[in-house]
């Protein structure tokens, strides 16, 4: 039927109500209009307007049984329905509304049989008569929507009024025939549409398990390749593939071991173990096991109860329980004494412990990743390191390469740490080409943390927007480490050397894993032009000499006399920083 077919018939429907009916045509526009919806519950306000205008039935409604309490326990009513649509368009009504008597609707849902009340009131009751008809002389058609044709599962009950005044008592046959004819397109549509939802559900379904197994490949793919890591700059295979450990690593629990020479980043990756892990937003808490004193360490990890000790002046949480649900980075390892060994060993073994000076037994879900530039296994083979302890914190040693074994990545890093500076100070300064491939030549014994040292301070010297290779601090010859390197592989140094015999770095190959440390590599600083090394005049080594002690004395200050700290700080091993202090005489103030 043509849109003005419908638009006529509708306005006649209005004028002679009850006089014309148009049972085929309803039938036939009810099936256009639930076929065609993409939600034919939604669509039914429209279909009931069609049996109103086409057949003259009026106040349709559609029951929908509510899902939520379909069995009748707890009290609740057997057959729930909710009014999920009537001529003013769709809804959500409680069956109180009374659009359909509650009682018929829910003998048709428990009958699953239309139900034709010739008269309403004499039949249900006066209360049936929907609130706001224009009088109560109504008969009522019911029909049930099945769950799908010939299913005993009532779904919905469709309904309408006829208004007995007009003579309607003999359209009833004809009314239950028509409702009874769109029940069963609206089921078809119903089922037709739960099959299309059930298929999307399926394909979004297949969909949702390509995707993750695309991610998982992708993450394995990623994994292997080692890409990179927020935060941790580098592109050399050497650093490409102790990414990808840390990535594997990470996703589990275990015990992780950073090995690798001071200042190659090994708390940078102990944050990425705990970032790339399920811990990540849980606490990640670091101790630094070298920079206390074996009393106070005990009391930093575990804890003390008030008046444990003189200062214990209230109770404290050590830093396992800061870090229970977390990660705990347990810097320089190598550092601590038989005692505290023990004490560690138990917590890891048991994951029990109790506060210093305190009786009950505490209990934490710590992940521990701990970091050394020592050579563990000598240690281990001199008695001097718990070989259970070892082998409890060793489960997955990971050795970060030295800067010199990744010269390649030497730009890149240069380059963002001036970004860095550039960015905190309002500048924009530039390396020269020349200053780049100068730096690519130095051995950085100090890693990663002397070549940002030695961007800071140039950049910082620097008096022109360009950094000439020339001001770098070991063309000036001012550069400490440079000196450090020069003494420990045995050359002369210009400034007097201490060193006479060639003293190992503790170097830790990155391909051997656990061998013990190798002998120094050739003198740092590539290939500097003669000049910068050439032994200077007698005045000019003792201003150096001095020079050098005062940023001796000035870092162990700063460090509060912590040799590993102030080692830090220069950007040197904390081996390096003993010699240097030995050289100038600097004694180590102890607190
Ligand atoms: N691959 C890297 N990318 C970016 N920055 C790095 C990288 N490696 C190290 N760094 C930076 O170098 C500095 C030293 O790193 P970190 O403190 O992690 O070294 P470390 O091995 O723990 O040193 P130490 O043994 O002396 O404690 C930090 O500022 C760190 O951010």
């Amino acid at each position: 039927m043509s849109m003005s077919t419908l638009e006529h018939r509708t306005a006649f429907a209005a004028v002679r109500p009850q006089m014309d009916r148009f049972p085929l045509d309803t039938v036939c526009e009810a099936a256009k209009i639930l076929t065609g919806a993409s939600d034919p519950i939604a669509a039914m306000p429209s279909v009931l307007n069609v049996l109103s205008s086409f057949m003259g039935l009026r106040m349709g409604a559609l029951a929908l049984l509510d899902d939520k309490g379909r069995s009748g326990g707890d009290g609740k009513p057997v057959n729930p329905f909710i009014i999920a649509a009537t001529t003013h368009g769709s809804t959500c009504a409680p069956p109180e509304t009374r659009a359909l008597p509650i009682r018929a609707t829910r003998q048709v849902f428990r009958t699953g049989v239309a139900l034709v009340s010739r008269n309403v009131v004499e039949e249900l009751g006066e209360a049936a008569i929907p609130p706001g008809a224009p009088h109560n002389r109504f008969a009522l058609t019911s029909v049930p929507i099945r769950e799908q044709v010939h299913s005993p599962y009532v779904i919905g009950v469709l309904g309408a009024w006829r208004d007995l005044d007009e003579g309607g008592m003999r359209f009833l046959e004809e009314d239950q025939r028509v409702l009874t004819m769109v029940a069963a397109i609206l089921e078809q549509s119903i089922k037709f549409r739960r099959l299309v939802a059930r298929d999307r559900e399926r394909l979004m379904e297949e969909a949702r398990q390509a995707l993750h197994a695309a991610n998982e490949t992708a993450a394995d793919n990623c994994t292997l390749r080692g890409e990179p890591i927020k935060g941790i700059i580098g592109d050399s295979p050497a650093i490409k593939a102790v990414t990808a450990q840390i990535r594997k690593v990470a996703r589990t629990n275990t015990p992780v071991l950073l090995r690798g020479e001071s200042g190659t980043g090994k708390e940078l990756f102990a944050k990425a173990v705990h970032a790339l892990s399920d811990r990540r937003d849980k606490p990640f808490v670091k101790v630094n096991c070298a920079a206390l004193s074996q009393t106070l360490l005990e009391s930093e990890l575990f804890g003390h109860e008030k008046g444990s000790f003189t200062g214990a002046l209230a109770q404290k949480k050590g830093r396992f329980e800061l870090a229970d649900t977390g990660t705990l980075f347990l810097d320089e390892i190598g550092e601590i004494g038989p005692e505290f060994q023990a004490k560690l060993l138990r917590i890891l073994q048991e994951g029990e412990f109790e506060r210093v000076g305190g009786a009950k037994t505490l209990k934490v879900d710590v992940r521990l990743v701990t970091a050394t530039n020592r050579d563990l296994e000598a240690a281990v083979a001199r008695g001097d390191f718990r070989a259970d302890l070892y082998f409890r914190i060793c489960v997955v040693p990971i050795v970060l390469p030295p800067l010199r074994e990744r010269a390649e990545d030497v730009p890149t890093l240069a380059q963002t740490f001036l970004d860095r500076f550039n960015a905190q100070n309002g500048m924009e300064k530039r390396l020269t080409p020349q200053a780049m491939a100068q730096l690519a030549r130095c051995q950085f014994p100090g890693n990663v943390r002397e070549l940002e040292n030695c961007i800071s301070r140039v950049a910082a010297l620097s008096s022109g927007s360009e950094i000439d290779e020339r001001e770098l601090a070991c063309m000036q010859g001012t550069c400490l480490s440079a000196e450090l390197w020069r003494m420990q592989s045995g050359d002369r140094s210009p400034i007097g050397g201490l060193a006479t015999v060639r003293t190992p770095l503790p170097v830790i190959d990155s391909g051997a894993g656990q061998r013990p440390p190798v002998p120094p590599l050739p003198p740092g600083f590539g290939e500097p032009p003669p000049a910068a090394f050439a032994p200077p005049a007698a005045a000019e080594t003792a201003e150096a000499d001095a020079d050098e002690r005062a940023r001796l004395i000035d870092a162990m200050e700063r460090a509060g006399w912590v040799q590993a700290k102030a080692a830090r700080l220069l950007g040197l091993t904390p081996r390096q920083i003993g010699y240097a202090l030995k050289k100038h005489g600097v004694e180590v103030r102890k607190f």
